[in-house]
């Protein structure tokens, strides 16, 4: 409990005139905007001036690349602070992948902010780690309230979204990774000093901090921007500025072309419009209040036990497990992923796994067949050849009830557990707060709305696809026990 400690004791916090001091020496430019506060949203950037439409880009802020805080710069802080650096080789692969082996600076990001806030703490026995500019900024970062922080009768209250399969899985590999912290730095100077204060909450903390104001810049990859990190969040049209690298490579916050606001008026950024209800909840504790669409939701879907290919199919998948909803906003309902293609055909469609010899003849390897067509693009490719075939309304036909059935799945989750949220809410002493209670509401809705909306455009599908020559045709040859394609070719 280190860094709620450094706020409930105040060593670290930091005022906003203390702020605008460090922002002033590491030489932000405010040039429009300002630091502010907008009620229900923390932290803002105002307006100073009134910021009439113009067809000019005007920049907004600049700050300068020394103060991004990126993977390239948390290693030249190690080049100067010896216990750093320390604990930086010390997690090896963990300061430079994720759990799952893929390129990330999450690691040695959140270490360095873990490690720059214990460096303010007074109750370490000696002092450890070398001042940065980072060192105060960490102190002006507030307790982010991510779904990672709910209590269990608000977890409760995510059953039957999406949301709640999320949630779990982020805690058991954020347990994974402090885990793994602790036993990698276990013999570093500052894990010695720090360790009888640090616990699991201190992990979640700066997993919070970043996972909010992470950006993706280009050539720098994810990152946090102070100051730029002030923006909130507006969707679409209603977002008034982006973020960009100038010439210089500093981060600059640019007015967009158009936009209008009135001085002391919030100046906002997307992140992300791509981003589903779930996402949003997610990773930064909010829903828009003007928000009528889950937008995405991602279901899993599982190769059944009964299938004969399920491990063949299970090592040749290179997707994810499962498709998105997405609403195209125009009254569709569209859905994605290559993993159903997986649940659509069989050994009696023509898939076939073979074992080969490796060409040094040292092992065995697998090669995959769609109607003996070698399948080298993994899902893609079966996908494709699928969408060549005589057979693809049949395909279609199966992939479509898959879903369907698995959306009605999820409906039934989602209805089901309704009671036993509303028991949640009704039992005596339950630790619900009204910002969970609301967010969870909320996306229990658009959840169940956009599965209703799913559900119906699919059932449309189907009836369609079953009417098609090409199905009634397959279905007949099936009855009679003739081989469907033979007669398409
Ligand atoms: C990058 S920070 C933005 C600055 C932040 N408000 C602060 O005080 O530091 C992202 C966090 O701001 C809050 N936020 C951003 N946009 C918001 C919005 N439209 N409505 C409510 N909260 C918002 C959320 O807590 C989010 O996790």
């Amino acid at each position: 409990m280190l860094i709620r400690r450094g706020k409930d004791e105040g060593w670290l916090t930091l005022s906003s005139d203390a702020f605008a001091t460090w922002a002033s020496l590491y030489a932000v430019d405010f040039k429009h905007v300002k630091p502010g506060i907008i009620p229900g949203r923390g932290g803002a950037l105002v307006a100073t001036e009134d910021l009439p439409g113009s067809d000019a880009i005007k920049a907004l802020m600049t700050v300068p690349k020394d103060i991004i805080l990126s993977m390239e710069r948390v290693h030249e802080h190690a080049k100067v602070d010896q216990d750093f650096r320390e604990v930086l080789e010390s997690l090896g692969d963990f300061g430079r992948n994720n759990l799952l082996g893929h390129r990330t600076p999450r690691g040695a990001i959140l270490t360095f902010i873990l490690m720059q806030a214990s460096m303010s703490c007074p109750h370490l026995p000696e002092r450890v780690g070398v001042h940065s500019p980072f060192s105060d900024y960490v102190k002006s970062l507030h307790l982010e309230m991510l779904p990672t922080f709910w209590t269990p009768s608000e977890l409760q209250l995510l059953v039957g979204t999406t949301l709640a399969p999320a949630i779990s899985s982020k805690l058991k590999s954020l347990h994974r990774e402090y885990e793994l912290l602790c036993e990698l730095a276990a013999d570093t100077r500052w894990f010695r000093l720090v360790q009888d204060h640090l616990d699991f909450d201190d992990w979640l903390q700066v997993d919070a901090m970043y996972r909010s104001r992470a950006l993706d810049f280009p050539e720098i990859g994810h990152c946090v921007v102070p100051c730029i990190d002030l923006a909130n969040h507006s969707a679409g049209e209603r977002s008034t500025a982006l973020y960009e690298k100038d010439q210089n490579d500093d981060a600059v916050l640019l007015f967009c072309p158009g936009k209008n606001v009135k001085a002391g008026d919030e100046v906002t950024i997307t992140y992300g419009d791509e981003k589903g209800a779930c996402e949003m909840l997610f990773s930064y504790g909010f829903l828009e209040d003007y928000r009528e669409s889950a937008e995405m939701i991602f279901l899993s879907l599982t190769i059944p036990d009964t299938d004969s290919m399920r491990q063949a199919k299970l090592n040749f998948a290179d997707c994810a497990p499962g498709f998105k909803l997405i609403d195209t906003g125009d009254g569709e309902i569209d859905w994605k992923g290559e993993y159903i293609w997986l649940l659509c055909v069989n050994e009696e469609d023509g898939l076939e796994f073979k074992v080969a010899r490796t060409v040094d003849g040292s092992g065995e390897e697998i090669h995959v067949f769609f109607k003996d067509q070698e399948i080298r693009g993994g899902a893609a490719e079966l996908y494709s050849l699928l969408g060549k075939s005589e057979l693809w309304d049949v395909y279609r036909l199966r992939a479509i009830a898959i879903l369907q059935s698995r959306v009605f799945d999820q409906l039934q989750v989602l209805f089901s557990s309704q009671e036993a949220t509303e028991a949640t809410l009704h039992g005596q002493g339950t630790d619900v707060r009204g910002q969970p209670f609301e967010q969870a509401m909320k996306l229990r809705q658009l959840e169940f709305e956009l599965l209703e909306r799913a559900y119906e455009d699919f059932e449309k599908q189907k009836v369609d696809l079953a009417e098609s020559d090409r199905v009634q045709k397959y279905l007949a040859q099936m009855t009679s026990g003739q081989d469907a394609e033979d007669d398409f070719s």
